[in-house]
């Protein structure tokens, strides 16, 4: 159960400024965050579980990892890791059954963990794993999720994007144990050190039912930064008219920048990019330090996805197009035109 809030955002790098200068801890908090690691590298974190430490230690008071896997042998890399990641202790849970961590088995295992583990607050990535497993979690503890959190200004009380980020709610739970998910651009990522957390490695128990079963998974290959950590991003839009266009301007562009690819909604619904390039309310929420618009109306599903980015740079023709409003930087231009011609000088620069 919780009450909110709701205020319009004058931008979230602001509002986040504010809420943290109120910040209120815990020492008696003790949270349990969930460490996702890659499908690609099991031995690796997805990024977004750094930026949930970060936010697990916010609320104060002791945190503890937990990894989920198939058997210790297969997780100890990510243990290995996992370990050096700031936490107090770090638990690992496997059974055949957690192999690929589905919802379905993991949820059971996680619930029974935080209440057994007597744990005020559940944490992790608001990811697509995240998001799968955390209202499971919830249901079974009887509790609410908080999703996608961006600032905590006290170990109840955390403000979240509604409205496809239109306004920032301020939610204060009234939960005994408050689980919630992250979002990792409003977070800095943990860092690695030295220390090394103790490492308690069980069998899991309490694994749920094998509702879903493990086919095989298709991962996107490419030697590009990763979208969702990239501290550059271009991205183009519908106003690139083709897939051809878009791999002669927009791909030019990022090899010059050293960036990832993104792309609105439209541009991925028109077939110049893939699904998992797209940024927005229904794709990715990234707040990179470069991010360059090129044909991008700013609609605000879009804007939902990277506003909060350092830098926004929009090339659009249209000078009254709404990306211009959260530009740092605006030219108005024809794409055709300007990004040649931007992709000469900046290799230029770089001679
Ligand atoms: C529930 C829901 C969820 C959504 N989620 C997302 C989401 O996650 N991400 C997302 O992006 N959208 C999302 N959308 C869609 C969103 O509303 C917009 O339709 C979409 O973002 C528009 O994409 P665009 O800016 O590329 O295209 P348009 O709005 O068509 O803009 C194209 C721009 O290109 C400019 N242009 C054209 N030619 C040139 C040229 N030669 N040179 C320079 N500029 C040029 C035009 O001036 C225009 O501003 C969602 C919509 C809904 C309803």
């Amino acid at each position: 159960m919780f009450s909110h809030a709701l205020r319009r955002p004058a931008t979230a790098r602001t509002s986040q400024r504010c809420f943290s200068a109120s910040s209120r801890r815990s020492a008696d908090a003790n949270v349990l965050c969930f460490i996702e690691t890659k499908v690609t590298d099991k031995s690796d974190m997805v990024p977004g579980t750094l930026n949930a430490i970060t936010a697990a230690k916010k609320i104060g008071g002791k945190v503890t990892g937990i990894l989920i896997g198939k058997d210790e042998a297969s997780m100890q890399p990510a243990i290995d890791k996992a370990k050096k990641l700031g936490l107090d202790s770090l638990l690992v849970r496997y059974a055949p059954a957690l192999e690929h961590v589905l919802a379905e088995p993991t949820a059971p295992v996680l619930a029974e963990l935080v209440k057994k583990g007597g744990y005020t607050h559940f944490a992790g990535p608001h990811s697509a794993l995240g998001k799968n497993i955390f209202p499971r979690v919830a249901g079974l503890l009887d509790v609410q999720q908080i999703s996608d959190v961006m600032s905590i200004s006290a170990p109840d009380t955390f403000t979240r994007p509604v409205y496809a980020g239109n306004a920032i709610s301020t939610v204060r739970s009234k939960d005994a144990i408050k689980l919630f998910t992250v979002r990792a651009s409003t977070w800095e990522p943990a860092q690695e050190g030295d220390k090394e957390a103790p490492v308690d490695v069980k069998e899991a128990e309490n694994v749920g039912p094998e509702q879903a079963t493990w086919i095989s998974e298709e991962i996107v290959k490419s030697e590009r930064p990763d979208l969702s950590s990239a501290p550059i991003v271009v991205s183009g839009g519908r106003g690139v008219k083709s897939k051809d266009a878009f791999d002669s301007t927009i791909i030019p562009l990022a090899d010059a920048l050293g960036a990832a690819i993104g792309a609105s909604r439209a541009a991925v619904d028109s077939g110049y990019a893939d699904n998992s390039l797209q940024v927005g309310q229904t794709g990715k929420v990234i707040a990179p330090e470069l991010y360059v618009a090129v044909g991008i109306s700013g609609a605000i599903q879009h804007l939902a996805g990277m506003k909060d980015s350092k830098t926004i740079v929009a090339i659009n023709k249209d000078p009254d197009a709404p990306i211009f409003q959260v530009a740092d930087v605006g030219l108005v231009a024809d794409l055709f035109e300007a990004v040649p011609d931007l992709v000469k000088k900046i290799e230029a620069a770089k001679q």
